[in-house]
């Protein structure tokens, strides 16, 4: 992308995201910085009439400036509370673009960890609002007094055009005003050049110091969330890890701070010829107006008008060149931003709508399925063609990494196939409405998420839901009992990040909520990826005997290392590196020489 594509781009989304906010903060800042101005004005007009011996006009004068003062005051009072407001609600919706792009974007990418680390460094950029799109904000604020101020300059100083420069001495031809403002401008161009040249050079300096402190930032950052994720408190303790990270990041803490105050040093540094040069001009200039009116060219009444808009104007202009400096110096953060953001979603794949079926017919053939993860040169599964008839119970057997879980992924649309095809249906699966199909499987995935709502909640994920049908869940998967005895039943919170009178489960606990999650889903394929791996074997049993009960007519898939678990499916698939290599019912498959009856008899003899 262009860099100036991409600032517009910018300032669209910002300005989107941010309209009520930017609309009153460009209200407010109108009113309170022109203030002085009014000023400055007023008393030009009051004193020119007492040189003037006009008294008659003093009154009338005094009273549009309180008036025009109260309505501003008025004014930026009144909207102040406002654009506070604004801006906090402005900051987490433009805070939370990113996180919200990772839960639309495909899959495939979220799971990558090159576009997590990517979301990372956006959200730290975004943090320390040193680039990104927070930093141009925090830039249009910092200029927004000094643009005001520079307006009003240009405005207050126009009476210089209207000199009579008939009044000039002989000689004195060079004081005309469009030659002094040519110079004037011809000076102030320099001086952009001069600080253009030394933002550039501290842009570069800053953006090598930000290279070398890429690596401690982020340790920083991935300390500072295990130091704050009181999960990991345990480890914390019992391996004495506290003190050690407390220590490094005290050290890292330090060297960051070092290295940032040795910069900002250098960059006051390459202000100076900048600051002086705009010195002397503002000096150059007065002596120039007091000329003016000593010789009767200008009134003297406008010595106030002209100086005071001068010296607010020249004293903005190095600041506003200094923060646009800044606004323009970070494209590649811009960049990298919008990479991000432009990953494809999810939903522009497929539109197809899926038939709602009472008799749950959803069956599914896959045809010389390969898989390899993007950017992996390794096939994780292996030309794979099988065919799952409606209303059966599959297991899904086979050592550690041999591609269970990923054929489960691919399934369920999460990832495509590289090779090959899942027909759904007799039709490609990748053409349906992939919300549509996602409604097709109740999941339990091994890394499955609770998250901090209530009970009642977690297992309808839904804000408002039915009571009784989430306690009758809960009752097939044995925690019916344990919620109705809690005080707030249902509403209890699970966890208590929030809230103190919240409820923390066990392992298994929570592994039972998940499974009564996807069963009150309620949806035609049941998939459970070892879903009982944290379950006592009494629960484990219990919920094996009812597995039938729980999952009714629906397909059901079941991963498992408990081969016994196999027992009550009515097929098993066992992979093994990649690919299905048996397929039957336990009693096929115990008997015959295989992957099945090693992994079989392996676990048998511990049990022996
Ligand atoms: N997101 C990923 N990116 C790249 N490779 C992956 C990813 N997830 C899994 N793999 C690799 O794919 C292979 C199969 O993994 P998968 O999780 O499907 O195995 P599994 O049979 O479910 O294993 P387990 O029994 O340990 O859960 C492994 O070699 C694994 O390292």
């Amino acid at each position: 992308m262009e860099k100036l594509t991409v600032y517009k781009r910018a300032f669209k989304d910002l300005f989107k995201i941010g309209k009520t906010y930017y609309i009153l903060f460009f209200i407010e800042s109108l009113a309170r910085y022109s203030l002085p101005f009014i000023g400055y004005i007023y008393m030009t007009q009051i004193v020119d009439a007492l040189t003037r011996n006009d008294m008659t006009r003093i009154p009338s004068l005094i009273v549009q400036y309180l008036a025009i003062l109260l309505v501003l005051q008025l004014i930026s009072g009144w909207i102040d509370p406002l654009v506070t407001h604004e801006d906090s609600l402005f900051l987490r919706k433009l805070f939370a673009e990113p996180n919200k792009k990772m839960l639309t974007m495909h899959y495939h990418y979220a799971e990558s960890s090159e576009v997590r680390e990517e979301l990372d460094i956006i959200n730290r950029n975004m943090m320390s609002s040193q680039s990104s799109l927070p930093m141009i904000n925090v830039r249009i604020k910092e200029m927004m007094p000094g643009l005001v101020s520079i307006i009003w300059g240009v405005i207050l100083l126009t009476p210089l055009f209207r000199v009579d420069t008939g009044l000039l001495p002989d000689g004195f031809w060079w004081m005309r005003p469009s030659l002094i403002i040519s110079v004037f401008l011809l000076l102030i161009g320099i001086s952009v050049w001069i600080q253009i040249s030394s933002s550039k050079k501290s842009g570069e300096l800053l953006k090598a110091l930000l290279a070398e402190l890429k690596e401690s930032n982020a340790r920083f950052f991935y300390e500072d969330g295990i130091l704050q994720d009181f999960k990991s408190g345990k480890e914390m303790r019992l391996y004495d890890l506290t003190e050690k990270m407390i220590e490094n990041k005290k050290a890292e803490s330090k060297q960051t701070g070092k290295l940032l105050s040795e910069n900002y040093k250098r960059f006051r540094a390459m202000m100076v010829p900048t600051t002086g040069l705009f010195q002397v001009m503002t000096y150059l200039t007065y002596a120039y107006i007091g000329v003016l009116v000593l010789i009767g060219a200008l009134p003297v009444a406008l010595i106030i008008q002209l100086s005071s808009a001068l010296s607010q104007m020249v004293s903005a202009l190095p600041d506003v060149i200094q923060h646009g400096m800044m606004l323009i110096s970070s494209p590649d953060e811009l960049e990298q931003y919008y990479a991000f953001m432009d990953l494809p979603d999810e939903e522009v794949i497929g539109s197809l709508p899926i038939e709602k079926r009472l008799d749950n017919d959803y069956n599914f053939v896959v045809k010389n399925m390969s898989f390899s993860y993007p950017g992996s040169d390794e096939t994780v599964l292996k030309n794979i063609t099988e065919r799952f008839e409606v209303g059966k119970k599959y297991a899904i057997v086979g050592e550690n990494g041999s591609g269970k879980t990923t054929f489960i992924k691919l399934l369920t649309r999460l990832y495509e196939p590289s090779e090959g095809t899942i027909k759904m249906n007799r039709i490609d699966a990748h053409k349906y409405d992939l919300r549509e199909y996602f409604n097709l499987f109740g999941v339990v995935f091994q890394d499955y998420h609770l998250v901090g709502f209530s009970l009642g909640q977690n297992v309808s994920v839904k804000p408002y839901f039915d009571r009784e049908k989430v306690l009758s869940t809960l009752d097939k998967v044995g925690l019916g009992n344990f919620v109705r005895k809690l005080p707030d039943h249902l509403d209890t919170h699970l966890g208590t990040e929030f809230d103190d009178s919240g409820v923390n489960v066990s392992g298994g606990q929570e592994q039972k909520l998940a499974i009564a999650r996807s069963l009150y889903k309620d949806s035609p394929v049941m998939i459970l990826d070892e879903p009982t791996a944290a379950l006592d074997p009494l629960t484990e049993f219990e919920i094996y005997q009812n597995f039938d009960n729980l999952v009714k007519d629906k397909t059901a898939f079941y991963i498992s290392h408990r081969l016994s678990s196999s027992k009550f499916c009515d097929e098993i698939l066992v992979f093994d590196k990649g690919k299905i290599v048996q397929r039957g019912t336990h009693k096929e498959l115990v008997d015959q020489e295989g992957k099945y009856s090693e992994l079989w008899n392996a676990q048998a003899q511990y049990y022996q």
